[in-house]
């Protein structure tokens, strides 16, 4: 038995693969600036933050249709299902897409189309969030946002993502006040690179519900208290951490801290494709690194169910998955 979880950090156009760019961008017509996917795949060597999100939004141009967006969705659960991810939330960028032309409803439903036809093959549920880019005005988002409302697109929540340093939540206060009134889910990426405030932020303006990154609450003893006391989980991504150089090196990773502190942490991919690994390659790395038990990997699953959006009625079978599978596991070790 493989341990279930709910993937809640991971990007849509963060799990196009080279192999997927170069093949949608022959079937688009569309000219790359590189001879073969190894001469991309060199590029994929960053200092920060921004120097992947430039390489990230490059080269997601190679989505031009409806269909696009379902093969991809398809492709990535998939990898996902194989992982053990029972039940996903799914970010993607709509700006990203209509500005090049793209309208919402075919991003969306080639989405959608993904999404529904692994819950009828595997049972994978799944929530849809539109996640706005920081490094453009607030209005833009608003825009959008307002287009998702009054036509009803099939959006579960929104996020905040992008550019962070200089980018401060509360720039998006009405955005997210107005997603919050039309009953959609909110969540921020927060403390990702940015300062312990920014976290403080998503929580007091935004009124998130979850927050994306948050590892540098670790810089403010006081902010890690009220983020224990709410029970505030925090999808940590550590492969994505390591890549994008938020900290030094895995063993820097502040993951032991911040369960030993009783955060409620759960473990995600980010943008796979990007930073050497799906779900399981966070989990297994952290594992090996920190030599979790399988009483911390069984901790980390309930808290990716008890984060999600999921229904009671939902998270309560997952979370009986979950000490299944622990169950299990100590069964086997006891017989070892
Ligand atoms: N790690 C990340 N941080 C901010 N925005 C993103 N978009 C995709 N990946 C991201
Ligand atoms: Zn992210």
């Amino acid at each position: 038995m493989i341990l279930p979880l709910a993937e809640l950090h991971i990007h849509l156009e963060g799990s196009l693969e080279p192999e997927t760019i170069f093949a949608l961008a022959s079937k688009n017509g569309i000219d790359l600036p590189y001879e073969s996917v190894e001469e991309l795949r060199a590029h994929y060597e960053f200092n920060n933050l921004q120097s992947f999100l430039d390489l990230f939004y490059a080269n997601m141009a190679v989505l031009r249709t409806s269909e696009d967006f379902k093969e991809i969705t398809t492709a990535y659960l998939n990898r996902a299902h194989a992982s053990g991810v029972r039940h996903v939330e799914l970010f993607f960028d709509p700006q990203a897409h209509i500005e090049r032309g793209l309208s919402l409803s075919e991003v969306i439903s080639g989405i959608r189309a993904g999404l529904e036809e692994a819950e009828q093959r595997w049972g994978v549920t799944h929530k849809l969030i539109a996640c706005f880019w920081r490094h453009a005005p607030a209005a833009s988002a608003m825009e959008i946002l307002k287009m998702i409302v009054t036509e009803n697109h099939a959006i579960d929540g929104i996020g905040l993502d992008s550019s962070e340093l200089g980018f401060p939540p509360e720039l998006f206060e009405e955005v997210f006040s107005y997603a919050r009134e039309h009953g959609l889910h909110v969540v921020a990426h927060a403390g990702e690179e940015g300062p312990a405030d920014y976290i403080r932020q998503a929580l007091d303006v935004l009124k998130v519900e979850r927050v994306d990154h948050g590892i540098r609450c670790m810089d403010d003893p006081e902010l890690v208290a009220r983020l224990v006391k709410e029970q505030m989980p925090l999808t940590v991504c550590p492969l994505s951490n390591v890549r994008l150089r938020a900290v030094e090196t895995l063993a820097d990773h502040p993951l032991p801290q911040m369960l030993e502190a009783g955060l409620k942490v759960s473990l995600h991919s980010d943008d796979p494709a990007y930073f050497g690994g799906y779900l399981d390659a966070n989990i297994s790395a952290v594992a090996e690194q920190f030599s979790l038990t399988v009483s911390d990997l069984a901790t980390l699953a309930r808290n990716s169910f008890e984060g999600s959006f999921l229904d009671e009625a939902a998270r309560k079978s997952r979370l009986a998955e979950v000490d299944a599978w622990l169950a299990l596991q100590l069964d086997t070790t006891r017989r070892d």
